[in-house]
């Protein structure tokens, strides 16, 4: 926003007066206010930028300072359980239109953003029914002036889609690497020193902020142990295939998700920059 000169001034808040001072000092911001109060009289728009879980406790300190007419949006991973903890705190007469950039890195804090960070990354609103449409239109068109693209959709569905595309994939990083984790004590340190790219690859996503996605699963917990359930009946029917030696089921598995990987570059949807980024555009309406 501050690249394109798309807002008059950007006033931030961060729990940790460091973060704040960082954010001034980089000129991510104009001015730093003391509480989350304070930074939001007078602004036109709200961005909420902090883990799942503690959205609903931000919401009910600026509700009563909202301007009205205003906007609050929020960047969270998950949803419903955004829109269930944020929605009651805005007043009458300022919008709420809830947000998600699939845009990121492992990175966090005020020196992990950068101006490109949303250029060609899918930005997915989903507002609630009752929503004015004026405001939705207003932030879509903020989102595509930072470069992103944007899509609307149910909340309900977007945590799905989610699931699939992000969140589930970052647990079995996470599960990879504790796994080898400890069985690094037994071969020493040949794990990291021959990691090949995959596994190079879940140590990247298992650095990832633990206080976010510890948020991120307590609060989309149905959609994740959806997917995780089929996901360990086929990691079954894999190992079940090996252990009998069948060969053509696992020739079989393999073609079929190559082919998926292929649809996916075919369509142009690889937009992953090579150092930032495993976040794909979620499949539209195929999910689950
Ligand atoms: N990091 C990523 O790649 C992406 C993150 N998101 C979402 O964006 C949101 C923010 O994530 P990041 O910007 O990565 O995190 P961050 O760690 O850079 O910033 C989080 C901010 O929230 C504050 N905070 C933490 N706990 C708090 C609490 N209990 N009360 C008040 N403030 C608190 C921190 O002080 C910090 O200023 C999360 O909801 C996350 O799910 C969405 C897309 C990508
Ligand atoms: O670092 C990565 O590969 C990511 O997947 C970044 C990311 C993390 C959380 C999101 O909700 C969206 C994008």
């Amino acid at each position: 926003m501050k690249t394109g000169g798309l807002a008059g001034e950007i006033v931030g808040y961060a729990k940790s007066a460091d973060s704040r001072a960082v954010a001034l000092e980089i000129g991510f911001i104009d001015r730093a206010a003391d509480t989350a109060a304070a930074a939001v009289v007078g602004a036109d728009l709200v961005v909420l930028a902090v883990p799942v879980g503690a959205m609903g406790a931000i919401a009910a300190d600026i509700g009563p300072h909202l301007l009205p007419g205003a906007t609050v949006t929020d960047v969270g991973s998950v949803k419903q359980a955004v829109i269930d903890a944020v929605a009651p705190h805005i007043p009458e007469g300022v919008h709420f239109v809830a947000g998600h950039p699939i845009a990121g890195t492992e990175h966090s804090g005020p020196r992990s953003g950068f101006a490109s960070l949303f250029k060609n990354r899918w930005w997915l609103l989903t507002p609630a029914e009752g929503t004015d449409p004026a405001a939705t239109a207003r932030l879509r068109h903020l989102c595509e002036s930072m470069g992103a693209k944007v899509d609307e959709m149910e909340a309900a569905h977007h945590d799905l889609v989610l699931a699939v595309t992000s969140h589930t994939p970052h647990l079995i990083a996470y599960t990879m690497v504790g796994v080898a984790d400890d069985l690094r004590r037994v071969t020493d340190s040949e794990v990291i020193q021959y990691s090949a790219a995959g596994f190079r690859d879940f140590t990247r996503i298992a650095a990832s902020d633990p206080t976010m996605w510890r948020d991120v699963f307590l609060t989309n917990k149905d959609a994740t142990l959806e997917i995780l359930g089929r996901f360990t009946e086929e990691l079954f029917a894999l190992q079940r295939a090996i252990r009998l030696g069948d060969g053509d089921h696992l020739h079989a598995y393999f073609t079929r998700t190559r082919a998926i990987r292929r649809g996916i570059i075919e369509a142009g949807q690889d937009t992953a920059a090579p150092d930032f980024g495993r976040a794909q555009p979620p499949a539209k309406g195929n999910a689950g």
